[in-house]
């Protein structure tokens, strides 16, 4: 088949890459042309894991191209993929300018019959107003199918061959029968629904994830308070089949791109029906303060950040990407160093990143570097090099052992009940 796919963001080349290795010819478009130029050379505009090395297989099959422009993007395409950001705005409303620039583009340059695959995450109700949009404008052309994505970043393209499951949301029967075909190569369970229901479906996932992460966070709580251990308490937790241990790793709380927005815009929707969504409400409110649990207790302990030397392990929001999106480190690093301390970085793929916004951050090629002569180690993110770590790399480096670690990366039986402070 051959297929557009718009945005070439963390979900567009997931998509894309996965839709070639099926077999199908792939057009990546995006509105940043560098990103473009790049592709077309077989070098990616962010780090994913394993997607280097699949975008150059692909591309010496020639299976993907890349457009320049929106005629070359849309014609002749029997499927589009909207793959473009949906970001949340101060309201916790959903900016859809860019999704609804893409589906004017389409109706106006399409020259055949096409499925338009909402892979983007858009508000209840955006499906059934495209495909109105669409009967208006591009007659007889098109049928609209929402199919969320459900992939993590870190672990993208796995999700996408071995995901849970596919949802099909169309009313259209020969669309979701085209749906159906186009997927059976992946052997994944199937679910077909509705737009409305494959929109609920998306955002009643983030936002039942970010209850389970927030509940686990104030057992957490609770488990500081008693002196438990909180991974021995969630693996307990978690042992019941029905509340699994997915989900369930304790510490400043959760960033990236997706839960943050998406939980903020379902309650946005929720409160425009009249409804106050009170568990997801809960959960974000528990995840604002989990973010600064442990800097609290490190600003008494320390007595202040002035002139101290902090060394932070990993800055992503979580291990395997390079993405620094509502990232618990950027809060944590912006009040450390607006309270005098000098921070120093490392992180293997977002610290150059994060320097480029903030040149007053130093950055370190290892995490030796890091560490040397630093007065307070913080760790955000659970790269494998991190959780390797054992006391005496930190002792040797270190003005002493003192480490926040917001991610439970390290074993707490290595260290004096005054050298590692975790959450719970
Ligand atoms: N990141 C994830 O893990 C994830 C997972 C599932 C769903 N989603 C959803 O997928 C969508 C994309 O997320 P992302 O993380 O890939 O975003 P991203 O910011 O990484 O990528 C979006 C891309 O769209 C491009 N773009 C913006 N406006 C455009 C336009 N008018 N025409 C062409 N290109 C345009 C941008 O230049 C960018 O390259 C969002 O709706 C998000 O909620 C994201
Ligand atoms: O047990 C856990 C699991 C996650 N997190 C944190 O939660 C955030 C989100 O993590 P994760 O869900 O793994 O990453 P995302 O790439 O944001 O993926 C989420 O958001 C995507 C976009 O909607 C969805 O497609 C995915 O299913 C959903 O998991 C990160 O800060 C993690 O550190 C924890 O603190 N503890």
């Amino acid at each position: 088949m051959e297929i557009a796919v718009v945005g070439v963001g963390y979900v567009g080349l997931a998509v894309g890459l996965i839709f070639g290795e099926m077999g199908h010819q792939v057009t990546f478009y995006d509105c940043d042309k560098e990103k473009l130029e790049g592709l077309k050379q077989g070098i990616m505009p962010l780090y994913e894991p394993g997607m280097s090395e699949l975008l150059n297989e692909l591309l010496a099959l020639g299976r993907i191209k890349t457009a320049m422009d929106e005629q070359n993007t849309y014609r002749n395409k029997a499927m589009i993929a909207v793959c473009v950001g949906t970001p949340s705005t101060e309201s916790g409303e959903t900016d859809l300018t860019s999704y609804w620039q893409v589906i004017e583009e389409a109706a106006k340059a399409a020259n055949q019959e096409f499925i338009l695959l909402i892979k983007s995450t858009v508000p209840i109700g955006t499906g059934n107003q495209t495909a109105t949009y669409l009967q208006e404008h591009a007659k007889d052309k098109s049928m609209v199918v929402n199919n969320p994505e459900f992939l993590s970043q870190g672990t993208a393209l796995m999700d996408m061959r071995k995901a849970d499951r596919i949802i099909i949301g169309t009313v259209d029967k020969q669309a979701a029968a085209i749906m159906s075909a186009f997927y059976a190569p992946l052997s994944r369970p199937m679910l077909f629904t509705d737009n409305l229901g494959a929109e609920l479906i998306k955002y009643g996932s983030n936002g039942f994830l970010a209850v389970k992460l927030s509940y686990i966070n104030e057992i957490a709580k609770l488990c500081m308070h008693y002196g438990a251990d909180i991974k021995e308490v969630a693996a307990g937790i978690g042992m019941d089949h029905r509340i699994g241990h997915g989900y369930m790793k304790a510490g400043c709380g959760y960033g990236g791109s997706c839960l943050p927005k998406d939980t903020h815009s379902l309650i946005y929707q929720a409160a425009k029906q009249g409804y106050e969504l009170k568990s997801v409400k809960a959960a974000d409110a528990v995840n604002e303060e989990q973010k600064l649990i442990l800097l609290k207790q490190a600003r008494i302990q320390m007595q202040g950040f002035d002139q101290k030397r902090i060394a932070i392990l990993g800055v992503a929001f979580k291990a395997n990407t390079d993405d620094l999106r509502c990232s618990p480190a950027v809060l944590n690093i912006k009040i450390m160093i607006a309270e005098g301390a000098e921070v120093v970085v490392y992180d293997p793929q977002a610290a150059a990143k994060l320097q480029a916004s903030y040149p007053l951050i130093k950055r370190c090629e290892s995490i030796e570097e890091g560490l040397r002569a630093a007065d307070a180690c913080f760790i955000f993110t659970e790269w494998e090099s991190i959780q390797q770590l054992k006391r005496k790399d930190f002792a040797r480096a270190m003005k002493q052992v003192l480490i926040y670690d917001e991610r439970h990366c390290l074993d707490k039986h290595e260290f004096a009940r005054n050298e590692l402070y975790t959450i719970g």
